[in-house]
């Protein structure tokens, strides 16, 4: 990144802009607003409230312009192997191109759509002939985050006939013991989601799940294998999804050409299509696709991905900011933030270029979030009079939840928080008293969409996928792997043969005495 010819002239022009407080850019121009904020149909970027001025919007697309992010998004959309460390494209695109779709991606659908109707018409029946009420998703990261906040999002809106859908994760087994609790194994339908099939999170949860259905059964199943009804596999290892015992029939496939994080557009996001029907989840893809064209076809200066990628890289490397916040103005998106945190940090947490050598340059900041309206009575303060300096990303629709009065009055009052709190990071407050001095100046972007609804979570999803992949091409990242997140896994694998064996001797001095209190409290 450093070697290309706008980076002095950014740098340059940063020094300056440290110096200038926000509400001085207002002041000398009125033009501001109308200058930095762009638009697609669905959806507003407002960017006028970050320390950029036309100079350095200009050098920003100098730069990316120099680092050839045209050319980048081509090959990404056109599916080139852009993972080159694991040798794969990294083509999600090609799943939400509805009207023109990659012949296997259309079979998937179809496959789905034959799942979704059999339960909606309750043609799905577990072992006893009842037919399906629960679909608890089993899966983590990527096969569990996405389909996880969609679903929340718009559960006010699923199908009268979708059952009930439900998520587990987490491998220290309580979610799903305290689920299995309320659950009804002669209607519950199990979807074990792994893009590998080898992820002990959720296989070891699977196993769980199959002991449960195995015990229930015993006096009601005419054969064991009726419990294998209850099981759904997706994955794009069909080997191990036989191996494991799903039946053929119960199998939906996706590709390795699909990245985990990029996976809820195929048929991890099987949940979404039960809770919306097909249609539903077509919208989804949709949105996204509209965001795909736009970033391929409109130019840098009013593409809205494209500039919050340079937007973040200006923010990262120039005005070095290493904190992002996320946060929406509707308690629908509560899960949005955790998705972001996979999607942006698994992406470009990096150190690496993509050549091998070592960035001497900051790459992805520390992104966290949570709904607006709680963050304010939680982690504000630190936004507001806090030493570090934080990017924010406020997210708010024009329509709230209903149109009734009361819906009315909290919607307003939602967007005025969400409006105050922009306002008073920017404008902050002079005060004697130091500890009621705001000091203001703290950048952030504001998008604004129409409503919630699938479309314009598909087009928000696509917009950070597309800003993660435009920082990555600036900063000279594959933003596609993971290798940082193998040695934990290793090292679990040996420490649980340690606990196993009940012998730390070869683990280091913390680890040992940890176990050795949990063994000493255990006896
Ligand atoms: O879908 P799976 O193969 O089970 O993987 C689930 C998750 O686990 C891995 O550790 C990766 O870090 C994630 O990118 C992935 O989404």
């Amino acid at each position: 990144m450093k070697q290309l010819k706008a980076y002095q002239p950014l740098s340059a022009l940063a020094e300056q802009l440290k110096q200038t407080h926000l509400n001085s850019l207002f002041d000398d121009n009125a033009q501001r607003f109308a200058q930095f904020h762009v638009q697609m149909p669905g959806i507003m970027l407002d960017f006028s409230k970050q320390k950029i001025t036309q100079e350095v919007l200009d050098g920003l697309v100098s730069m990316a312009e120099e680092a050839d992010l045209k050319q980048w998004i081509e090959r990404l959309i056109e599916g080139d192997e852009l993972n080159h460390t694991e040798g794969r494209k990294a083509w999600h695109t090609a799943l939400r191109n509805v009207s023109n779709p990659v012949p296997e991606v259309a079979e998937q659908w179809d496959k789905m759509a034959f799942i979704v109707e059999e339960l909606h018409l309750q043609q799905m029946r577990g072992y006893s002939g009842k037919a399906i009420t629960d679909v608890v998703n089993i899966g983590v990261g990527g096969s569990d985050l996405g389909p996880l906040m969609i679903t929340h999002a718009l559960e006010m809106q699923k199908l009268p006939q979708s059952p009930d859908i439900h998520f587990v994760s987490t491998l220290d087994g309580r979610q799903l013991q305290s689920l299995l609790a309320k659950l009804n194994p002669e209607t519950t339908l199990f979807i074990v989601a792994s893009k590998s099939f080898t992820t002990i999170d959720t296989l070891s949860l699977a196993e769980t799940a199959k002991s449960w259905m195995k015990a229930n059964c015993q006096s009601n199943c005419q054969s064991q294998n009726a419990i294998m009804r209850h099981f759904i596999g997706v994955s794009a290892n069909p080997a191990k999804m036989s191996e494991w015992g799903i039946l053929p029939q119960m199998q939906l496939a996706f590709w390795d050409w699909v990245g985990g994080r990029f996976s809820m557009w195929s048929s991890i996001g099987l949940t979404i299509a039960i809770q919306h029907g097909m249609e539903g989840f077509k919208a989804m893809l949709e949105g996204a696709h509209a965001v795909d064209e736009h970033f391929r076809n409109a130019p840098f200066k009013e593409n809205i991905p494209a500039l919050l990628g340079l937007i973040g890289v200006w923010n990262t490397n120039f005005l070095n900011l290493a904190g992002q916040a996320i946060l929406p103005y509707d308690s629908r998106l509560k899960h949005f933030a955790g998705y972001l945190e996979q999607l942006v940090m698994e992406s470009n947490g990096k150190h690496t270029q993509r050549d091998g050598t070592f960035v001497d340059y900051r790459t992805c900041p520390i992104l966290w979030g949570e709904v607006g309206p709680n963050a304010q009575h939680a982690f504000y303060q630190l936004l507001h009079q806090g030493t570090e300096r934080v990017m924010s990303d406020f997210i708010l629709f024009k329509e709230g939840q209903g149109s009734d009065e009361r819906s009315t009055f909290h919607q307003n009052l939602n967007i005025a928080n969400c409006l105050a709190q922009s306002r008073a990071m920017m404008v902050g407050q002079q005060s004697d008293d130091p500890h009621k001095h705001y000091p203001g100046d703290q950048v952030s972007n504001t998008l604004l969409l129409t409503r919630v609804d699938a479309y314009h979570l598909g087009m928000l999803v696509a917009i950070y996928e597309h800003k993660v992949f435009t920082e990555s091409v600036i900063w000279n990242i594959n933003p596609f792997d993971q290798w940082g997140v193998e040695l934990g896994k290793k090292i679990a694998l040996s420490i649980l043969e340690s606990i196993d064996q009940r012998d730390a001797s070869e683990l280091d001095q913390s680890t040992q005495g940890i176990l050795q209190q949990i063994w000493e409290h255990k006896t």
